[in-house]
């Protein structure tokens, strides 16, 4: 098993949807976005949990998502519904199996040990939120700590309570906690994906999110809803001119031969700028994949 997701799976657009919401799963098969989580945690209530738990497992079972990933959420460590939804999740084979408040290596492993007991197939990975202090500061070691462990996601709303910090434009009081993450995603090779918007009617600041993290380095975005699609897939796919000078890069540095050093528009190029260039079509192509 690879250390990563499939690479270049896009995962621009990752909502959120509470599994005891008939409505919603069903409109999910109609939204562009690339993934799913099928929420059994904090948006549903405790008498829902049983139904929203065997809803969510109809639905990966009933492979009508097409192309987006579908993941479910569980229930976290030491509540009373993680050892069933963490089974059924594992029995359904889904993408992804979130696992909520993961705050260290060995709870990694522990999780790991536990969906393969339970019969997860191989393509089903896990996705460990970190959204406490302790997560962040061990981040580097969750990150690592399995190879069945694909995706970061950041719960942003735990960590402001967490912290008794606020929710603020431009998320100073985040900024360690997010970039620390995001070193310990890109050190372990797995992607990360940031947290969610709750003002569902601000796009200026939900564009504005988005556009932020993708400057700190994050794969996509996770969503709340429906509305926010358009703007997450536009934000972490490549621009046009991303894709246009990653193409006139790679073609200066074909043109030079084998030179070390060549120049594009004026800017040089080596060979560190090619693999960026690379990734970006890589990217490009995979988004391009999906629209065909
Ligand atoms: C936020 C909402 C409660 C708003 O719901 P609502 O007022 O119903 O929205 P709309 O009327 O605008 O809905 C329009 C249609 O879209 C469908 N819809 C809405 N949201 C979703 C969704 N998430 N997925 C799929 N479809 C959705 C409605 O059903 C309407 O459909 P139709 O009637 O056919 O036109 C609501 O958006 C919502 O519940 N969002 C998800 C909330 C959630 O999952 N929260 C938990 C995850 S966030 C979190 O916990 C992060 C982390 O742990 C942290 O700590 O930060
Ligand atoms: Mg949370």
């Amino acid at each position: 098993m690879s250390a990563s997701a499939t690479p270049f799976t896009p995962l621009r657009s990752v909502l959120y949807m509470p599994s005891s919401n008939g409505r919603a799963l069903e409109k999910a098969k109609s939204i562009a976005c690339d993934g799913l989580i099928l929420d059994l945690e904090d948006a549903v209530a405790p008498d829902a949990k049983t139904a929203a738990r065997d809803a969510a497992a109809a639905a990966v079972a009933s492979g009508a998502y097409g192309r987006r990933t579908v993941t479910i959420r569980v229930n976290g460590l030491g509540t009373p519904w993680h050892d069933a939804d963490l089974e059924a999740a594992a029995q359904a084979g889904p993408a992804g199996i979130v696992v909520p408040k993961v705050n260290s290596a060995d709870e990694v492993r522990g999780l790991v040990a536990a969906i393969e007991r339970a019969g997860a197939p191989d393509h089903t990975r896990l996705w460990a939120m970190v959204e406490t202090p302790q997560a962040i500061f061990d981040a580097r070691e969750i990150a690592a700590a399995s190879d069945r462990l694909a995706v970061l996601v950041m719960g942003t709303n735990d960590l402001v309570k967490e912290l008794y910090a606020e929710h603020v434009p431009g998320r100073g009081p985040l900024l360690t906690a997010l970039q620390t993450a995001v070193l310990a995603a890109r050190a372990a090779g797995v992607e990360i994906l940031d947290g969610v918007y709750n003002d569902v009617q601000d796009t200026d600041g939900f564009l504005a999110e988005c556009r932020q993290g993708r400057e700190l380095g994050f794969d996509g975005k996770t969503l709340i809803h429906p509305g926010q699609v358009p703007g997450a897939n536009e934000a972490f796919a490549p621009g046009e001119q991303a894709v246009e000078d990653a193409r006139g890069i790679l073609a200066a540095w074909e043109a030079g031969q084998g030179a070390g050093v060549v120049t594009y528009q004026g800017r040089m190029v080596e060979n560190l700028h090619v693999e960026s260039a690379r990734r970006t079509l890589a990217i490009h192509e995979s988004i391009l994949a999906l629209q065909a």
